[in-house]
């Protein structure tokens, strides 16, 4: 497997860009490790698509460079690139069996058979099709198919990368989970570099160990799924992670103080220089870091309170403040008040954005 150098690439679909709008994948300089299993997650027309397959080399890019272990491969064709590609939809041959099929990129590149039998044999044990070597694949479930198409590039000994499209779109639920964590046993044994493009959050918070969260083109955070929880670098991050998402409120900041409409909010820590041209400021905080005041407590921020749902273990209240609505995650036997009600922001976990990208205040 490889490492992959992602140096200075963007690409246009139009001829001739010349503003950053122009292009569907804005610049980005990123690498991916060698063994790494990330997901690239973001809605869809986000660009993820277009960077898949920059990497495979089906587009070649507008700008900059794409490195296979050190190896500049910008200019060569799929077929050189040695990268497996598993897509919404199972490519396999219907009319083969399950050996063939695993066997078939063996065979191309002339491998001994006796290397060919014990490579197909290793691999379909992995991926528990073991006993439908025989079998034609036409007749298989969504699931064993999408496993055959995986086990086609899990095959090959020279595979650079294995890029993931979306994979388990056809596949019943209850079988998501299951190859979802087959996929990941399998990473930790053989430590293949993985990229997993997916829209669905749950799907990249539990496959990978880095998720590459993209918006509108750009790559707005690279991190584990802690990071993405905790210190969401951009509001997308915050409002796209997390069920519900972090609560964003438009505001001002002065010193370790922010306000939101009439009323102030304290920070952690101080925000005396703001990127300068900042068009838009704003605070972002988890309805998990926020809670209801105690009767009497002080320090809280007055709301209107909306409505209480009971999801389970928790409850969510959501509340005006200021004109925004805000969530609030609250225990099962928590009292909320319909009046008078206060609630408190943990001043630790208070995020200041500017023009949606997070500003590191001054410790
Ligand atoms: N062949 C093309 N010609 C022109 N524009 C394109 C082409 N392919 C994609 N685009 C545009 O580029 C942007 C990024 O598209 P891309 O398919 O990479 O996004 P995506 O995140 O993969 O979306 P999805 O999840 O829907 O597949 C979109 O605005 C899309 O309309």
């Amino acid at each position: 497997m490889a490492r992959i150098d992602l140096q200075g690439l963007a690409h246009a679909y139009k001829p001739n860009p010349k503003s950053e709008q122009d292009f569907a994948l804005k610049h980005l300089d990123h690498v991916w490790q060698d063994g790494g299993a990330y997901a690239l997650l973001g809605p869809s027309g986000c660009g993820k698509t277009t960077l898949l397959n920059i990497i495979s080399g089906l587009i070649t890019p507008t700008e900059g460079r794409i490195l296979f272990d050190g190896e500049d491969v910008t200019a060569l064709p799929t077929q050189q690139r040695n990268i497996a590609q598993v897509f919404q939809f199972p490519v396999i041959y219907d009319t083969m069996t399950v050996y063939e099929n695993l066997a078939f990129p063996l065979k191309n590149r002339k491998l001994p058979r006796a290397e060919i039998d014990a490579r197909v044999r290793e691999i379909a044990e992995m991926l528990e099709l073991g006993d439908s070597l025989n079998r034609k694949a036409r007749g298989l479930t969504a699931d064993a198919k999408q496993k055959i198409s995986l086990g086609r590039g899990l095959v090959r000994a020279d595979t650079a990368a294995i890029l993931f499209d979306e994979p388990l779109t056809v596949i019943d639920p209850h079988l998501k989970w299951l190859l979802r964590s087959q996929l990941k046993h399998l990473h930790r044994r053989f430590d293949f570099t993985m990229i997993y493009v997916t829209h669905d959050q749950t799907e990249a918070l539990t496959f990978a160990d880095k998720v590459v969260v993209m918006y509108e083109g750009e790559v707005v955070q690279v991190g584990t799924p802690e990071e993405l929880f905790e210190r969401p670098a951009h509001t997308f991050v915050g409002y796209f992670i997390g069920s519900p998402g972090m609560n964003i409120l438009p505001a001002t900041v002065e010193g370790n103080r922010a306000r939101v409409g009439n009323h102030e909010i304290a920070l952690q820590h101080s925000y005396r220089s703001l990127p300068s041209g900042t068009a838009k400021l704003e605070i972002g905080i988890r309805p998990e870091f926020l809670r209801i005041a105690r009767g009497g407590e002080a320090g809280g921020v007055p709301a209107a309170l909306q409505s209480v749902e009971d999801i389970g273990r928790y409850r969510i209240a959501r509340a005006r403040v200021a004109d925004r609505e805000v969530a609030v995650m609250c225990g099962e036997q928590e009292e909320v008040p319909a009046d008078g009600l206060h609630i408190v922001f943990d001043p630790r976990r208070v995020n200041v954005y500017a023009d949606g990208h997070r500003v590191e205040g001054e410790v």
